[in-house]
């Protein structure tokens, strides 16, 4: 099959779009996990975090679906929900959408460029969620606020929330970014275990001047990535909690992609979040799919340059985080 796709990222959290509306595309769910594991492939001519397959939908402007690299299919996905947003609503030719995602329709819009020249989208982050049930998180407790979890470490506190995709949160120091701590308790957590049945994302959170804090995530299904929308914005609402960052207020959150902002809004005892950033398109493809073969070559392909402004932004960010964090 000939399918066409655009490679875009949100945070360098990158992903391939791929529009089964317009395009009449009618996958089986074999075919999209399919797709995802051999697409995604780091080692192909493309490789992705993730697909995003755009679809119709029945109460919104536009549907997500968001497959990992591993064919695993996620109920959210922050950085994703942002190329969807910006695709949408240019195919809609408006400023403002509401996606339909796995467990809500989300509000999703235009906003002012974070610098010249990058396409910047804000999308709702919800239902925030801290039952354990969740996620799941088989723990004797009904929720994980600031606690040790013993299986995993003897040092770091944990918060699990599900925002409504699964997280693990802990606020760490310099020093426990450093080393391959997050790597191996990730790597517990996502491979056959009890206590995430279902895995989890899970981030490590330095908090650095106040309103700005770093965020690195090893994601379900992928393993570290450059940035993930929906930790970012849980973690700044750890951040907000634990009354180190203000709900209501931008805080800037840096990731090893670039920045994005999150806002924590807080409302009879209910969170929402806004995670505001780029939506960068790095180039259009055409690709033949041999699927029972697990085989692909690309056609065609067309860079559409936006990336080099993203880049520019994306040093400021890591020059603030090296002075930062690693000296
Ligand atoms: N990168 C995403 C999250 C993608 C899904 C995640 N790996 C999961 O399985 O929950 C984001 O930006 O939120």
């Amino acid at each position: 099959m000939q399918i066409k796709l655009i490679k875009g990222h949100g945070s360098g959290n990158d992903f391939l779009i791929i529009d089964e509306i317009s395009n009449g595309y009618a996958f089986t769910e074999k075919e999209r996990a399919d797709l995802a594991k051999l697409l995604c492939n780091r080692q192909s001519e493309l490789g992705a975090d993730g697909i995003l397959f755009v679809m119709q939908s029945e109460n919104a402007d536009g549907r997500m679906r968001v497959f990992n690299a591993d064919g695993s299919e996620a109920s959210m996905c922050g950085n994703g929900l942002r190329l969807v947003a910006r695709y949408v609503c240019e195919q809609l030719g408006r400023s403002k959408a509401v996606i339909e995602t796995m467990k809500a329709n989300l509000k999703v819009s235009k906003q002012m460029e974070l610098e010249k020249d990058i396409h910047t989208y804000q999308v709702e982050i919800s239902p925030v969620l801290f039952e354990l049930k969740a996620l799941p998180l088989n723990l004797n407790k009904p929720t994980l606020y600031n606690e040790r979890i013993e299986e995993l470490s003897e040092d770091l506190r944990f918060t699990a929330l599900a925002v409504p995709n699964p997280h693990l949160i802990a606020i760490v120091e310099t020093e426990q970014l450093q080393g391959d701590l997050q790597n191996q308790l990730s790597e517990k957590v996502n491979g056959p275990n009890e206590l995430f049945p279902d895995g989890v994302n899970v981030s490590f959170v330095k908090h650095l001047q106040p309103g700005n804090i770093y965020v690195r995530t090893y994601e379900r299904g992928v393993g570290f990535t450059n940035a993930c929308g929906t930790a970012m914005s849980a973690s700044t609402l750890v951040t907000c909690l634990h009354g180190l960052n203000t709900f209501e207020e931008v805080v800037n959150v840096f990731n090893n992609g670039g920045r994005v902002q999150c806002v924590v809004h807080q409302n009879e005892g209910k969170y929402t979040i806004d995670l505001i950033g780029n939506a960068t398109y790095l180039y259009n493809a055409t690709v033949n799919v041999d699927l029972e073969q697990g085989a692909f070559t690309v056609s065609s392909k067309m860079e559409l340059m936006e990336q080099s402004s993203y880049e520019k932004f994306q040093s400021e960010a890591q020059r603030y985080l090296k002075t930062e964090i690693k000296g």
